[in-house]
Order: C-alpha cells, then sequence, then structure tokens
C-alpha cells in the first residue's frame, strides 16, 4: 500500500532523516518509534507532502506521492490526524466532520444550507463509531482533551482515507484517556479496514496496536518487525526501549 524507498531529507547540512526504507502493506497498523530527534515528525512530513523530501520516494499503490502538495496526497487517500489540527473550535462537533465529508465530496459547503441526507447519515455513522454521538450540537471548543483528539480521528476519517498518519496520538492524555484511545483506536481500525502509520512514544499504545515496529534512530531505520521480535531485539533494547520501559 505503502512504500517509501531511501527516503532522505536535509536540511542544510543536517541530514534528519537518512535513507529510510520500508513497506506497509494493506490494513497494517505500523508503529514507528525511536527516541526524541531521531526523525519520526520529518518523516510524517514527508508521507504527508509537508515537506518535500531530499532525496528518495514515497510510493502509493506504486504511485509517485514524494513531494506533491498535501491537498493532492490527501484526496489520493492519505488523512493525517493530530499536530496537524483541523478542528474549527467554534463550530459544532456535527459541522467539523460534515466539513471534512462534504471537502472530500468537493461540495459547496453553505453553512445555511440544505444539508444531503447521505452525507449527514456518514457524518453520524462516523461520530457513532468514535463515541461523539451524544456530543453532536456541541462546540468542539468546549469537549474534554480526550474528546477533541476522538473529534480528530472523525474530521479524518471524514475523507475516506485508505492510510491514516497518526501523529502521536495519546501526547497529552492521561492513563484514563490513553487507554480510550486505544480501544477507539482499535475498533475504527478494524470497522475500516485502514492501513495505518503511527509514532508514539507511549509502548503501551504501540504494543496494544502495531502489526508490525520501524524503529529509528538518528534519521536511519535500527530494526524492524514484529512487536515481539522488537521487544527482544538487543539493539533496540539499547538504543530506545532500555530508556523508555
Ligand atoms: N525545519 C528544520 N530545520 C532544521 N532542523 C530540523 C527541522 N525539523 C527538524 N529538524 C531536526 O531534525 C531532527 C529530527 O527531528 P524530528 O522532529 O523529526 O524528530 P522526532 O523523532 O519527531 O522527535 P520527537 O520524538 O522529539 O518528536 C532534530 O534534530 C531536529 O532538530
Amino acid at each position: 500500500m505503502m512504500r517509501v524507498v531511501e527516503l532522505t531529507k536535509s536540511f542544510g547540512g543536517y541530514t534528519a532523516v537518512n535513507g529510510v526504507n520500508f513497506t506497509v502493506a494493506d490494513g497494517e497498523v505500523r508503529a514507528i518509534i525511536g527516541p526524541n530527534g531521531a526523525g519520526k515528525t520529518t518523516l510524517f512530513h514527508l508521507l504527508s507532502g509537508h515537506l518535500k523530501p531530499t532525496r528518495g520516494q514515497v510510493l502509493l499503490d506504486g504511485v509517485e506521492i514524494g513531494g506533491r502538495a498535501p491537498h493532492h496526497i490527501a484526496r489520493r487517500g492519505v488523512s493525517r490526524a493530530f499536530q496537524t489540527t483541523n478542528i474549527f473550535p467554534s463550530f459544532t462537533v456535527f459541522d467539523n466532520v460534515l466539513v471534512s465529508v462534504l471537502a472530500h465530496h468537493r461540495r459547496q459547503f453553505h453553512f445555511w444550507g440544505r444539508r444531503d441526507a447521505e452525507m449527514v447519515k456518514r457524518v453520524l455513522n462516523i461520530l457513532e463509531m468514535v463515541h461523539l454521538a451524544d456530543a453532536k450540537d456541541q462546540l468542539a471548543s468546549t469537549l474534554a482533551h480526550g474528546d477533541q483528539r476522538a473529534l480528530e480521528v472523525a474530521i479524518a476519517l471524514g475523507s475516506e482515507p485508505r492510510v491514516l498518519l497518526l501523529d502521536e496520538p495519546t501526547a497529552g492524555m492521561s492513563p484514563y484517556e490513553t487507554q480510550e484511545m486505544i480501544r477507539l483506536l482499535q475498533h475504527v481500525i478494524a470497522d475500516r479496514g485502514l492501513t495505518v502509520i503511527l509514532s508514539e512514544h507511549d509502548m503501551d499504545v504501540v504494543f496494544g496496536l502495531a502489526h508490525r515496529i520501524t524503529v529509528i534512530e538518528a534519521g536511519s531505520v535500527l530494526a524492524e518487525g514484529t512487536p515481539e521480535e522488537i521487544r527482544n531485539n538487543p539493539d533496540v533494547i539499547r538504543a530506545y526501549l532500555g530508556e523508555a520501559q
């Protein structure tokens, strides 16, 4: 589904992402982990089009998308949630998701205009999936932190992505909110059959969601494998898990 080949990003003389290769299969949940400053955020910016690669390729179903504009990549089916917050705080929860659904269908968003029944159904379906149906008429700004993150997932789902990029989905969350988010993502991923690439520091989240894990250190891939292989990899324990666990 998504493949990166020798992906490299340099800022002046500093190479933040250095010759990274990996392939994420259809329906796979891949976690990207690594120490602070390893290059995870830069890698996500390269996948979503927010940065142009210095060298290398990003392929979606074999088609090169590396260096294309974020809206182009989004239109091809890659959505990104978190770190790039898309919430309109003064809109209701419902309207936030409606904007995303309508944008995906490239319809004009008339705020007081006729609401297509099919679109409304889609929005309600998404809100039910992320457990926000009861809060649909609330202003987004009044939601609790954990619910705002759930709304971000809902907005990302509005564009019916095939690949969902999640930047640290549980950053800043309480242990309770973190467990809720893991459950929510497990449910959404299974229901939609999504392909997911996520970066995360919390190992409970990583081991609770990922089918495979890629470990990045100093811009390069240190290891790749199943959660079990990564947990037992001596290089990974030395570079990362030793300090994180
Ligand atoms: N625009 C930029 N210009 C110069 N250097 C940059 C830029 N963006 C990132 N870097 C550098 O690239 C390196 C990798 O940063 P990046 O944010 O990708 O790491 P990260 O793995 O996401 O870290 P964290 O886990 O702390 O979020 C860092 O040393 C950072 O200072």
